[in-house]
């Protein structure tokens, strides 16, 4: 649950605001001066302040900056009933990341402090406080201060930035905040995964082609870089990237300049480049698998991300994060109660932020209490928890690298038609032969289980060349 402050001397509006933002779930507590905030600050932080402009003993904006210069990290809305510009924009120069003029609507209170909460731990900086640009990084781990230190150093220059981390660290994420700060922003953010196109594929994906380039090239496509002109373009899973293509980059990225594949025009673009990846790139470089000099021009500013279980301080607060965003997509809103928490903090989140944004998720959906328990996270990280979270976390890989496995020993099969089929029958023999085992090889069973008719499952296992003599050997055995 978070914790909101509420400061006003009018008793009314305290217990209005209070009992609104405590129906949104959070945990109140009020203060009727600025002594009674300091005094509560004392004792702890909460992860939002609320505060009117006019109290008894002072100003509550002068207060926002003495506040934001002791806790740059702490998010302050201000309320006021002087209907001013100049209040909105003493309260904005202050660093306050809202200002609500009286008499304010109690919904844009509490969705002003659920963005505040979202936002909480990013850096206090000006350029963050447009709601646009309202940025979704959540931690205020120390490793995170360092990323958002390196975040607020490059967004003001074209620096090529490359960063690493595990996956589901929040690598496309700090991508696409380093584009929403920059100047580049009212430009386009572009991004490609090299893992995820056919290797033969990325130069024109890339690059673009021109009409009958190749077969299949019926009409000329510009490249992502061309997409990306003026703006960012993000080289995710770059690691993955095929020799020919990275001779090709670090062309383009010396000389600025390009052809497209089949065209004769030369293209010159300004993009700005971050790239990505989860490999460790300097031991690809030692293996010559990554070029050596690509590897220095990519990484200029090196951003690494930490794996969820090097910021544990962190999991708590993504956690609510990721409740209240599930709350405000209309899934049910469920609270952890502390001993939930605990558990958060002990699991070692192979997954990352991902997994733990997905358990979240799952929770929201599936637990049958508002209030959370240990006992649920336990079962659900447990059990079906811990394979569906690896299976969140890799299934889009390991079907792009299925895709590209087809395509290296068989090329024709990208055109031949025969794709589709060949995929899902590769996703759907594990999914049978797992269902068909836990039923006990039974066909009926197991069919029902997974909501398709037995006839349906027959004529699969037929296609797909499931051997049922396993099935016959188990029911034998159980016949017995
Ligand atoms: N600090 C964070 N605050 C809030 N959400 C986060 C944070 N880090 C990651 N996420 C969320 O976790 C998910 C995974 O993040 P993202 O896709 O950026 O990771 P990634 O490192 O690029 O993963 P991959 O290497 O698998 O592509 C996203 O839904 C993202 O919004």
């Amino acid at each position: 649950m978070s914790t909101i402050l509420v400061v006003d001397d009018d008793a009314a509006i305290r217990t209005v605001v209070a009992q609104a933002l405590r129906r949104a779930g959070h945990d109140v507590s009020v203060a009727d001066s600025l002594a009674q905030l300091e005094r509560a600050l004392a004792v702890s932080l909460p992860d939002v302040i609320v505060t009117d402009v006019i109290l008894p003993d002072g100003d509550g904006i002068d207060h926002v900056r003495s506040i934001s210069a002791r806790f740059p990290l702490l998010p302050i809305i201000v309320l006021s009933a002087q209907n001013t510009l100049t209040t909105a924009v003493r309260a904005a120069e202050v660093g306050a990341y809202e200002y609500l003029p009286k008499p304010f609507d109690l919904d844009v209170l509490a969705r002003a402090v659920t963005g505040a909460l979202a936002r909480g731990g990013m850096v206090s900086d000006d350029d963050l406080r447009d709601e646009d640009r309202a940025l979704p990084l959540i931690g205020r781990s120390a490793a995170m201060q360092d990323v958002y230190r390196v975040i607020a150093r490059v967004v003001s220059n074209d620096l090529t930035v490359l960063i690493s981390g595990e996956s589901g660290t929040g690598k496309e994420l700090v991508a696409r905040a380093i584009h929403d700060l920059g100047s580049r922003n009212a430009a386009p953010f572009v991004a490609i995964n090299m893992a995820a196109i056919p290797r033969e594929l990325i130069e024109a994906e890339l690059f673009g082609h021109e009409r009958g380039a190749f077969t299949g090239a019926a009409t000329r496509n510009a490249g992502r870089f061309e997409q990306a002109s003026g703006g960012t373009l993000f080289l995710d899973e770059i690691g993955d990237m095929p020799m020919e293509a990275q001779t090709r980059l670090l062309r383009v990225l010396q000389s600025g300049e390009f052809t497209s594949v089949g065209g004769a025009r030369t293209i010159r673009v300004d993009v700005r480049i971050v790239a990505a990846t989860n490999r460790d790139l300097s031991a690809q470089v030692a293996s010559g698998q990554f070029r050596e000099d690509l590897f220095y021009r990519l990484n200029v500013v090196p951003i690494e991300l930490p794996a969820l279980r090097e910021r544990r301080q962190d999991i708590a607060l993504l956690a609510r994060h990721f409740l209240d965003q599930a709350a405000v997509q209309g899934l049910p809103r469920r609270q952890l109660a502390g001993d939930a928490m605990t558990e958060l903090g002990a699991h070692d989140w192979p997954g990352n932020v991902r997994e733990l944004e997905n358990l979240m998720r799952r929770l929201a959906v599936l637990a049958r209490d508002e209030v959370i328990g240990a006992d649920v996270i336990r079962s659900m990280i447990g059990t079906s928890g811990a394979s569906a979270q690896s299976i969140d976390v890799d299934i889009g890989h390991a079907v792009r690298a299925l895709i590209e496995r087809i395509a290296r020993e068989d090329p024709n099969a990208l055109d031949d038609g025969t794709l589709y089929d060949r995929v899902i029958g590769d996703v759907e023999r594990p999914l049978i032969e797992v269902m068909l085992a836990r039923h006990g090889q039974n066909q009926l069973r197991a069919a029902r289980a997974m909501g398709i008719n037995r006839n349906t499952l027959r004529k699969r296992l037929d296609t797909l060349g499931i051997d049922m003599a396993e099935a016959i050997r188990v029911d034998d055995a159980s016949r017995r």
